[in-house]
């Protein structure tokens, strides 16, 4: 229950910074949904924005809710783009894809003039590496990677979803890399980036302007 009220406050705080005309990225999993609510909320009431979705689920929503969406390529800018983390660090480095949406959300990231992080107090870590690193990878090779990955000293378990093999947006696979014991997280991206068959990683390491983390009823910022 205080987990939803840390989201909550994160993203109430988040859409502070919307304002009438922009072009706003819409983050997926349960913390931005919560943040898509709150928008849905302000476009009834008259603000009018266009929303850039990152799954297939938030374009659902937001389209429930009335949302005005565009397709990525029709947009010249993203103003904002508001998303959730599975873990972050003070130095805004954070891991995402827990809800296998990785793909699109840094796609979004990379595309925006301002990206800001929404998350409760649980995603707070010293160093990342606490929770398991997504990868998002083509099914042609995964038992590949797999492999290559466990030479590398580093244990990845594929992602099932129902006793089937979790598919993401784009049909490509999810694998969970168990990343605590690795010290170099930037080496790491770069050893990762240069595999064939990983289509993209759950780091996001330069992307991020600031987080937002509800803590009880308060919310912090972490900024640049
Ligand atoms: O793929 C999912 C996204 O990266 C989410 O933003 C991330 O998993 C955090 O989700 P939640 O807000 O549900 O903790």
């Amino acid at each position: 229950m205080e987990t939803e009220t840390e989201k909550l406050n994160a993203a109430k705080k988040a859409i502070t910074h919307i304002e009438n005309g922009m072009v706003v990225g819409l983050g997926s999993g349960s913390t931005s949904s919560l943040m898509i609510m709150l928008l849905g909320e302000l476009v009834a009431d008259g603000l009018q924005i266009n929303g850039v979705a990152s799954s297939l689920k938030s374009e659902q929503l937001a389209s429930k809710l009335g949302i005005p969406l565009l397709p990525l390529n029709q947009t010249t800018t993203i103003d904002i783009n508001i998303d959730g983390a599975d873990e972050f660090t003070e130095e805004l480095q954070l891991i995402k894809g827990g809800g296998g949406a990785l793909l699109r959300e840094k796609i979004l990231a990379h595309y925006s003039d301002l990206n800001i992080i929404i998350t409760d107090s649980s995603k707070k870590s010293e160093r990342l590496g606490g929770y398991p690193l997504p990868l998002e990878v083509i099914p042609f090779a995964e038992q590949k990677i797999i492999k290559e990955l466990k030479d590398m000293g580093l244990a990845s378990n594929l992602r099932m979803e129902e006793g089937k093999v979790y598919r993401t947006d784009q049909e490509n696979s999810i694998l969970d890399l168990d990343v605590s014991n690795w010290d170099d997280i930037e080496a790491l991206e770069n050893l990762l980036q240069a595999m064939p068959g990983i289509v993209e990683t759950g780091l996001f390491l330069n992307s991020t302007d600031l987080v937002i983390m509800g803590m009880g009823n308060q919310t912090f910022e972490f900024k640049k």
